[in-house]
């Protein structure tokens, strides 16, 4: 597509898996993707996993954050530092501790750091402003997933769901011209996604997942699990809304009864039904589900959502996105977005007041 005064973004992002920083460019004038560029990964090692690991709940100047940070930033450079012709970084930095109604929001590394050490403007600490404003500070890939729906082609509302470590769906109508519009977007987390499966397998094998959903799809899903499950507070608040990672404890001790295949099996069902109650507040009906982020390649858990929400739950790629990158993806948006002054966040996506521009620029 032609966009007129596009320009070269290049997203990072470190999720809350902790496997490692994804980067990718995209091309845009901030309104419409002209295209996407290459990307890359840097996977953290076991050491560095751990030290991050430690510093997660922890605020700035707390045990343990500094290291963090700098371990985080050096990771970014090593990767960023791969590509040329970037005219803007978006760098989300490593969420340690998300509370967004008592402490804010807070996400280890220094952009201005980077932006000295890569030579080109950085744009970073996207949430702050929002949280400071009253709304969630997340989720923030909302606007550019309406984005991503207008160059796909799309004319039907349509949702995508994030499945990280937690779970994010967008309800996007691509008929509306833009994403702070009223009707365009709808958004908030639905719930643990692959956490706890992977905290089981973790626990019980000493794997880190369960890869392909094997063992999930081995196994019978405990419905009255899944019940009690739907029981927690959170399902019966009104989007927005959004979770820190450790917002729903008790899931392992919930499964340990059940032997590893039921237990996977049945957190894989509480993922996929939390999903499916999310979509209850859907203002219309959609009939595909595009998924993103790690969780697509757990078949198990996509059978499971396609039982629970009873419509096409397909991978991104069905509308020739990369699934791996699409985070990183909408931090270059974003990026470009905040030099151009552009809101990256409003009342239907993090429940702030008015429409935010959030984000920090540091020039080099
Ligand atoms: N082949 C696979 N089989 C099963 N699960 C997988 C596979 N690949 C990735 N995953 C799951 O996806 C997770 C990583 O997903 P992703 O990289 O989207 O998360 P993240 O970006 O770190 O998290 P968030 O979006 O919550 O910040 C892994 O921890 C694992 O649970
Ligand atoms: C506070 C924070 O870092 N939240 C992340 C996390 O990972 C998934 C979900 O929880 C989402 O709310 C958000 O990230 C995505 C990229 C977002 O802001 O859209």
């Amino acid at each position: 597509m032609r966009v007129t005064g596009a320009i070269w973004a290049l997203g990072a992002m470190s999720g809350t898996s902790l496997d490692g920083v994804d980067a990718a460019m995209v091309l845009t004038d901030g309104h419409s993707i002209a295209e996407f560029g290459p990307d890359a990964y840097r996977v953290y090692t076991d050491p560095e996993r751990a030290v991050i690991r430690a510093a997660f709940g922890q605020w700035p100047g707390e045990a343990g954050v500094a290291e963090a940070a700098e371990l985080v930033e050096t990771a970014h450079a090593q990767v960023l530092s791969r590509f040329s012709g970037v005219d803007v970084v978006g760098f989300h930095g490593q969420t340690l501790a998300h509370d967004p109604a008592g402490r804010g929001t807070h996400q280890a590394g220094n952009g201005a750091l980077l932006a000295g050490v890569l030579g080109v403007p950085v744009v970073w600490d996207f949430r702050s402003t929002d949280v400071q404003l009253g709304g969630q500070g997340a989720p923030l890939a909302p606007f550019f997933h309406h984005a991503c729906a207008r160059f796909a082609g799309l004319t039907a509302p349509v949702a995508f769901l994030n499945l990280g470590g937690v779970g994010n769906l967008t309800w996007v109508d691509p008929r509306v011209a833009r994403p702070d519009d009223p009707g365009a977007l709808m958004a908030f987390d639905t719930g643990p996604a692959n956490a706890p499966v992977n905290d089981l397998m973790l626990a019980r094998r000493g794997l880190a997942q369960d890869a392909g959903g094997a063992l999930a799809a081995s196994g019978t899903v405990d419905e009255g699990v899944v019940t009690a499950f739907l029981s927690h507070p959170y399902f019966f608040k009104m989007p927005p809304k959004s979770l820190d990672r450790n917002d729903f404890p008790g899931q392992l001790p919930a499964v340990a009864h059940l032997p590893d295949a039921d237990a996977a099996a049945t957190l894989v069902a509480c993922a996929a039904a939390a999903v499916a109650r999310g979509a209850e507040h859907f203002p219309l009906p959609v009939a595909r589900v595009l998924v993103c982020g790690g969780g697509r390649h757990n078949a198990a858990l996509m059978a499971q959502l396609a039982l629970r929400l009873g419509v096409s739950v397909e991978p991104v790629e069905a509308i020739g996105l990369n699934g791996d990158m699409l985070e990183a993806q909408a931090f270059a948006y974003l990026a470009v977005r905040v030099m151009r002054g552009l809101p990256t966040s409003g009342p239907t996506t993090t429940g702030v007041r008015a429409a935010v521009g959030g984000g920090q620029i540091s020039r080099p």
